[in-house]
């Protein structure tokens, strides 16, 4: 679920064609591997995701944008955002060209990839390969992990797109100070915090230290901590020239290669994410160059990756509300990546069963950055530990697929609790009904969410919840009801399968909340991205819940409406049924409100031109090849005047 602030981020960079609220947020929570998405859907993604990370409210973590980005690289290698310093925007700065370019970086992940990379550059010193054995001078720093801007002296740039960057000097009127033994005007380097301050002083209030680097070039007065740690000197802007460094030929740092990394990624207390190498001779570094994205003469090696290799205890089965049963593996303790594992989920029972997981297995722990650790492999396999009974009500257990699934589907204590939990959960709008409530509400004989909107406060102290605990309780509950929240929300909270908050909005736009239980599979498959299948087992799947339903939603919550598709679109209109798409820079408002208002005019766009297009409407600066590629499509090429007209008429 996006934050408020993300939100806040998202409207206010007002991106080009950006995907809804809930079709980010369910493409980011799907577990497939991207392959089967549209590659331009994958770019608005990534767009969205990197508008976010750079202003300090990720949705996402680094691997899992690195890995959606080698997808699109994958389906469309030629695809632009690929190629292009990832853009950065502070809102209410002002653009400016950058006194010189600013460029992300390559990246390596193997000692194999760094000999590549100095192959490369030994080829540019020579013009062939056969020269391998002069030696070649490498600069080896740390990667600061904080927020890139240049210092001309005069002002401090953001880097922008590469080219043109913002001007938030206010920085350094701020308090921001060059690292020390620094002075203004020393070029690129990267605004950071120290450590052992964050650790200290920051971390309890701020997730990490990227909204608060973020914050300090942000027009909004920073927050008092951020104030402190300014006048602290724990901020700096820290030119890379002034960086400790490793310096020496490519023999001497290929022979010890692993141990160089490791000192020079220790060697500054920041947050670091790598180290960079990157040639020091002028000659070479000319003869190089750059692409659009980075300077062909440094690179960035990244270890991302830790594994361990990890004994089984055992594997523990846990009930969910759907009465699947998950298996977690107990793992010996082992440190990773600066945490200590002890257990680690497993796909499902089909995977336990197929690689032989039980106690005493061997296998390989993964983790990547600060991501939840996973289990990869499977090296040492013994027979598998399979349970036989439901651990929360000893029912059978059947095979559905891959899946153990306690057939108890009724009485299941724990399909029940992660029912009540998921509905609260969903809902979002108040505390105190998490997993110990839940729990005891149940011990106590409440099985079901209606159940606990009629009790009182006598109840739960009835049920061994202290005074204050249940008037709060109470207090909470009727807050629940008088919180606005998205019908959506609210149909997605009863947990109906495949009906998560992304469907559960799209059907909405087509059918109000009090009439779902009337519709069959075929009104379902009438809507886009809803197949037979999935129409079929919404309909099976919502007439289990309708009596529950009903009790809710007689408790009067405060529901605001999806709008549906029939308000939103005016089909009554000279565009109306048309495929558009629009190319060049707009004049009379942004491509992005354009392209929204021509569908809320009922036309379809599209973002590039086919032979189903009828109208290319161009604005400024387009190359004379697409319009002539339109025409010859049988596409009519319209002007912005045009097309405004055309609105009109
Ligand atoms: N989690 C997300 O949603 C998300 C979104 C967008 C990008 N990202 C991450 O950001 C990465 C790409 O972004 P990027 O291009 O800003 O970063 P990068 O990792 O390629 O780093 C490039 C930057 O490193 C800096 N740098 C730090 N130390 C340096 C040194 N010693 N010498 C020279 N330069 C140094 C420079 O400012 C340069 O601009 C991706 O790989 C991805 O992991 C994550
Ligand atoms: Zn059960």
């Amino acid at each position: 679920m996006l934050t408020a602030k993300q939100k806040e981020v998202l409207e206010t960079l007002n991106l080009d064609n950006p995907l809804s609220e809930v079709q980010f947020e369910s493409l980011l929570k799907s577990e497939n591997d991207y392959t089967n998405e549209d590659p331009s859907v994958l770019e608005r993604l990534l767009k969205m995701a990197n508008a976010l990370y750079r202003a300090g409210a990720p949705a996402i973590d680094d691997v899992k944008y690195d890995h959606i980005r080698s997808v699109l690289e994958q389906l469309q290698p030629e695809n632009t955002y690929l190629h292009e310093v990832e853009p950065e925007a502070v809102p209410e700065a002002k653009t400016v060209q950058l006194p010189a370019r600013m460029l992300s970086t390559d990246k390596a992940y193997s000692k194999a990839e760094i000999e590549k990379w100095i192959e490369r550059l030994q080829k540019a010193r020579s013009g062939d390969d056969s020269d391998t054995a002069t030696e070649l001078e490498i600069r080896v720093t740390p990667k600061l992990d904080g927020y890139a801007a240049f210092d001309d002296g005069a002002r401090l740039y953001t880097r922008g797109d590469g080219y043109r960057g913002q001007d938030v000097t206010r920085a350094f009127n701020r308090g921001l100070q060059v690292a020390e033994g620094g002075e203004r005007g020393l070029g690129p380097g990267e605004i950071v915090i120290k450590k052992s301050y964050f650790d200290e002083y920051l971390s309890e209030f701020f997730e990490n230290s990227r909204n608060i680097q973020a914050a300090i070039i942000a027009e909004k007065k920073v927050d008092e901590r951020i104030q402190l740690a300014l006048d602290a000197g724990a901020v700096v802007f820290f030119p890379f020239q002034l960086l400790p460094d490793w310096k020496g030929d490519h023999k001497t740092l290929l022979a010890d290669f692993e141990k160089i990394a490791e000192s020079i990624w220790e060697a500054v207390d920041f947050d670091v994410d790598g180290v960079i190498l990157e040639a020091t001779d002028e000659a070479i570094k000319e003869r190089l160059g750059a692409t659009r994205h980075h300077h062909r003469w440094q690179i960035a090696y990244k270890a991302n990756v830790e594994k361990a290799e990890v004994r089984v205890l055992g594997v523990t089965p846990q009930t969910s509300r759907t009465g699947r049963v998950s298996p977690v593996a107990e793992l010996e303790p082992t440190k990773l990546s600066g945490a200590t594992i002890s257990r680690a989920t497993l796909h499902h029972y089909g995977m336990v069963k197929a690689k032989g997981v039980g106690p005493g297995a061997l296998v390989q722990l993964v983790r990547s950055g600060l991501v939840i650790p996973k289990i990869e492999d499977v090296l040492q396999p013994v027979d598998p530990q399979l349970p036989e009974h439901c651990p929360s009500c000893d029912s059978s257990l059947d095979w559905e697929g891959d899946h153990l699934v306690c057939s108890n589907r009724a009485l299941c204590p724990a399909q029940s609790e992660n029912t009540m939990i998921h509905f609260f959960k969903t809902l979002g709008n108040i505390d105190g009904f998490g997993p110990a409530t839940i729990t005891r509400l149940y011990a106590s004989g409440i099985r079901k969410v209606h159940e606990i909107y009629q009790l009182q406060q006598e109840d739960f102290e009835n049920m061994g919840f202290g005074e204050k605990t249940s008037q709060n309780l109470i207090t909470q509950l009727n807050a629940s009801r008088s919180i606005a929240i998205e019908d959506w929300r609210f149909l997605s909270a009863f947990g109906v399968v495949r009906l998560g908050p992304g469907s559960s909005e799209r059907l909405l736009e087509h059918h109000p909340i009090d009439t779902l239980f009337q519709l069959d599979a075929e009104d379902l498959v009438q809507i886009d991205g809803f197949a037979q299948v999935t129409a079929a087992a919404i309909t099976e799947n919502l007439h289990k819940i309708e009596a529950e339903f009903r009790e809710i939603y007689a408790l009067d919550f405060n529901l605001q409406k999806t709008k549906r598709v029939s308000e939103k679109v005016d089909m009554n209109t000279p565009i109306a049924g048309k495929q558009l798409v629009f190319t060049g820079t707009m004049v009379t408002g942004t491509r992005g409100d354009m392209e929204k208002q021509a569908k809320q005019l009922g036309a379809k766009v599209g973002k590039s031109v086919s032979k189903n297009t009828d109208y290319l409407v161009t604005g400024d600066k387009v190359g004379a090849k697409k319009i002539s590629d339109a025409v010859a499509k049988g596409v009519r090429v319209i002007s912005e005047d045009d097309y405004r007209s055309l609105l009109e008429s």
